[in-house]
């Protein structure tokens, strides 16, 4: 088996990148805060696989965290991007690439009008926004666990990052911003509906991750989703499904198109991001049309962006959604479930204790529990030091694994029968590893 064990390149890029940048890494969680090492620096991608600056080959987990559905420098997104740039890179101008975008989006999910902006922390900021603008309402609901970016009033007992670096609160975030945000136990219709009960009149929104991607993967208990909408309708408050990991990835309309269209209900509003930029940054919230009309300069609710909508962005994304057709999304999910299989597999025969969890493709591994995992505090309750050499010894038999056990980890439909093989031949001994661990190493 090809090893990977030397990183001088990286370590000396991470040298030079911690002095110049807080902790050498412009988002907290590509640091190996929770795994211990140094990050590696990735030169080039290709396909399921990554290249570092020191040329060692990884199959690739994380998918930049999720954008690349199709795996990394798909030939026909670079050709589109590439023609776009030619043309030139912004204008600050409504552009042809923004409405087609607008219309695959409206076409493939619930939404009747959808907004474009750079990121997905822009999109659940302005959802929030609206919501509160539409309803003149204050409260907002979240769920312990969920991650939607980095805005101040949605931070609270927020997944990714924030539980990775244990980080129990955000200090910055005035404690009036959060006043106003009540955080509830994913998975918990008796305290959701408590909330309601006791404020449901001052209840701007909801808002929850469409499947919880960020405490490891959680899936919604079955028609929990439309149960909110539904407490939601029934106070005058909107329900925001956030899509931003699971959108146009789990099926060519979300997570919606696993719960949502069959039942007959539908979130006021969406937002997404990620598969939709193809690896560039574009996202957007959409939803209910006389909703989005109170956004300006239709009505009084200001948001804007100077890059929303950009032309090389948006050229991305369109590409990525057209090529991301029914036989796509059906070898992204065999290799999915093939791998889901292979790990397994692996940690059984290693005598690991696990619960392997999955919402559609996407999927995680929460350690030493015996028990699904329902909520942040299940999710919390496990052996995450497990992981460690776990991670170190895929790492080390060339496979990039999620910095973190409370991420989810992202299949591509590029991932073939090599770079599954790749994973199969590194699995046991890191399976070995994980189950020899003990918490102080
Ligand atoms: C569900 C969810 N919402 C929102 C965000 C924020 O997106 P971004 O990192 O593009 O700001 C993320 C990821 O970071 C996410 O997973
Ligand atoms: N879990 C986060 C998003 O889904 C990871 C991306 C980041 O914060 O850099």
């Amino acid at each position: 088996m090809e090893r990977v064990t030397s990183h001088p390149a990286s370590q000396g890029l991470f040298d030079r990148a911690r002095q110049v940048s807080p902790g050498g890494v412009n988002s907290p969680v590509r640091a190996f805060r929770a795994v211990g090492g140094t990050p590696i620096f990735m030169r080039s991608g290709s396909g399921a696989w990554l290249t570092d600056v020191d040329g060692n080959r990884y199959v690739d987990l994380v998918g930049s965290w999720g954008p690349m559905l199709l795996g990394h420098a798909h030939p026909e997104v670079l050709a589109a991007v590439a023609e776009a740039v030619g043309r030139g890179t912004s204008f600050g101008t409504p552009s042809e690439p923004e409405v087609l975008l607008a219309e695959e989006i409206v076409g493939r999910t619930p939404v009747e009008s959808v907004r474009l902006v750079s990121s997905g922390t822009e999109a659940t900021m302005s959802a929030i926004r609206l919501a509160r603008g539409f309803t003149g309402r204050d409260k907002i609901v979240k769920f312990a666990g969920c991650y939607h970016g980095h805005v101040d009033a949605l931070l609270a007992e927020a997944g990714s990052g924030v539980v990775t670096l244990g980080l129990p609160e955000t200090p910055g975030v005035p404690a009036h911003v959060t006043a106003d945000t009540i955080v509830l136990p994913y998975n918990d219709r008796a305290a959701v509906e408590a909330a309601f009960e006791q404020y449901g009149d001052q209840i701007a929104c909801l808002i929850t991750e469409a499947a919880a991607g960020n405490m490891g993967v959680v899936p919604p208990e079955p028609g929990f989703n439309r149960f909110l909408a539904e407490t939601c309708r029934k106070h005058g408050a909107l329900f925001i499904s956030d899509e931003v990991m699971t959108g146009f990835r789990v099926t060519r309309s979300g997570h919606w198109g696993l719960d949502g269209e069959p039942e007959g209900w539908r979130p006021d509003l969406l937002t997404f991001g990620k598969v939709m930029g193809g690896g560039f940054p574009a996202a957007a919230f959409g939803g209910r049309r006389d909703v989005m009309e109170q956004l300006a300069p239709v009505g009084p609710v200001y948001q804007a962006g100077t890059l929303s909508g950009n032309p090389i962005a948006t050229t991305a994304g369109l590409t990525t959604l057209r090529l991301a057709d029914t036989e796509a999304y059906a070898r992204l999910d065999d290799a999915s479930a093939q791998l889901q299989r292979l790990v397994a597999e692996a940690l059984d025969a290693a005598g690991v204790t696990y619960a392997l969890q999955s919402a559609g493709n996407m999927f995680s591994v929460f350690w030493g529990v015996d028990k699904p995992v329902t909520d942040f505090a299940g999710a919390q309750a496990q052996e995450a030091w497990r992981y460690r050499p776990f991670f170190h010894a895929m790492l080390d038999a060339g496979v990039y694994l999620p910095p973190s056990a409370y991420e989810c980890w992202f299949v591509s439909a590029a991932h073939d029968s090599e770079a599954l093989s790749r994973i199969a031949e590194a699995l046991p001994a890191a399976a070995r590893a994980a189950a020899q661990a003990t918490p102080e190493n």
